[in-house]
C-alpha cells in the first residue's frame, strides 16, 4: 500500500515533506504531549532535516532516533547521528532530544539491549518514520546481503544486529516490528537511480531480494513515497 508524490526538485521535496512531517509532530504534541520521530541517515536527509528545523515546534516535546546506525563513534563522518544533529538540531530545534543508536559496546549485537532500552523511552508509536533506500533496494540497515536479514525481517523485537557484506560498517537496525509501529510512514528518494530501484520493488518479488519491499507491501500504515529527480 504505497502512494508516490513527485516533487519538481530536491528543493522543493525537501521543504514540502518538512511541512507534512512538522504537521503531524505538531499533532502528536497537541494530542499527547510529546512526538517521536524516526529518520534515516546517508546523504539523503540533510536538506529534509536543514528544513525541518525551521518548524516553530516545541521542539523540548519532540523526541527523533534514527530508523539504522553504522557502529561508529557519533563523531565519525559516518555516523548517522552526526549527520542528524547537524542538520537536525539547530535554532529551537536544539531543544529536540536526539536518542542515538551507538553505544560504548563492541559491537552492535553486544549493544542490542542497551538500545532497545533507549528505545524505549520515546512515545509509541512513532508518530512518524520515515526511510531512505539504497541503490541495493536496502532500507534502514536491512542490506540484501546481510546473512542476518530473514531473522531481522522476522523479529519481534524493536532492533537487530547486521553485517552487509559489501556495504561498510557493522550495523544495527530498526526492524520492520519497530519501524512499522507508526501513525505516518516515508519513503524518501531522489535521483533516476533510485527511481528505477523503486520500480523493481514494486514488482514482484522477494522481499529478501529487495528489503525496502516490506514497507511497500505491509497493510498496517499506509507508505507515502516522497521523490524528486
Ligand atoms: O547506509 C545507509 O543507506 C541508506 C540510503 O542512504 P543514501 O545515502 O542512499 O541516502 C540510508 O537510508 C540508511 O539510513 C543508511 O544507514
Amino acid at each position: 500500500m504505497a502512494a508516490l508524490r513527485s516533487w519538481a526538485d530536491r528543493a522543493a521535496l525537501d521543504a514540502g515533506f518538512a511541512a507534512e512531517v512538522a504537521g503531524h509532530l505538531a499533532a502528536g504534541i497537541a494530542a499527547r504531549g510529546a512526538a517521536s520521530l524516526v529518520v534515516s541517515g546517508g546523504r539523503t536527509p540533510a536538506g529534509f532535516l536543514q528544513a525541518l528545523a525551521t518548524h516553530p515546534l516545541d521542539w523540548s516535546r519532540v523526541w527523533v532516533t534514527l530508523a539504522d546506525e553504522r557502529w561508529v563513534d557519533a563523531d565519525h563522518d559516518a555516523s548517522n547521528e552526526r549527520l542528524l544533529r547537524a542538520s537536525l538540531q539547530q535554532g529551537p530545534a536544539a531543544a529536540a532530544h536526539v536518542v542515538g543508536l551507538k553505544t560504548a559496546a563492541a559491537s552492535p549485537q553486544a549493544g542490542l539491549a542497551e538500545v532497545a532500552e533507549r528505545l524505549a523511552a520515546l512515545p509509541r508509536p512513532f508518530d512518524v518514520v520515515v526511510l531512505g533506500m539504497g541503490d541495493d533496494g536496502h532500507t534502514a540497515s536491512l542490506f540484501p546481503d546481510a546473512p542476518e536479514l530473514a531473522a531481522a525481517l522476522a523479529s519481534t523485537a524493536a532492533v537487530a544486529a547486521l553485517t552487509p557484506g559489501a556495504a561498510p560498517h557493522a550495523r544495527i537496525s530498526l526492524t520492520p516490528a519497530a519501524l512499522l509501529d507508526t501513525g505516518a510512514l516515508y519513503l524518501h528518494i531522489v535521483g533516476a537511480d533510485k527511481q528505477a530501484v523503486l520500480e523493481r520493488a514494486l514488482a514482484d518479488g522477494p522481499v529478501e531480494e529487495l528489503p525496502i519491499r516490506f514497507a511497500l507491501r505491509q497493510t498496517r500504515v499506509p507508505c507515502s513515497i516522497q521523490w524528486a529527480p
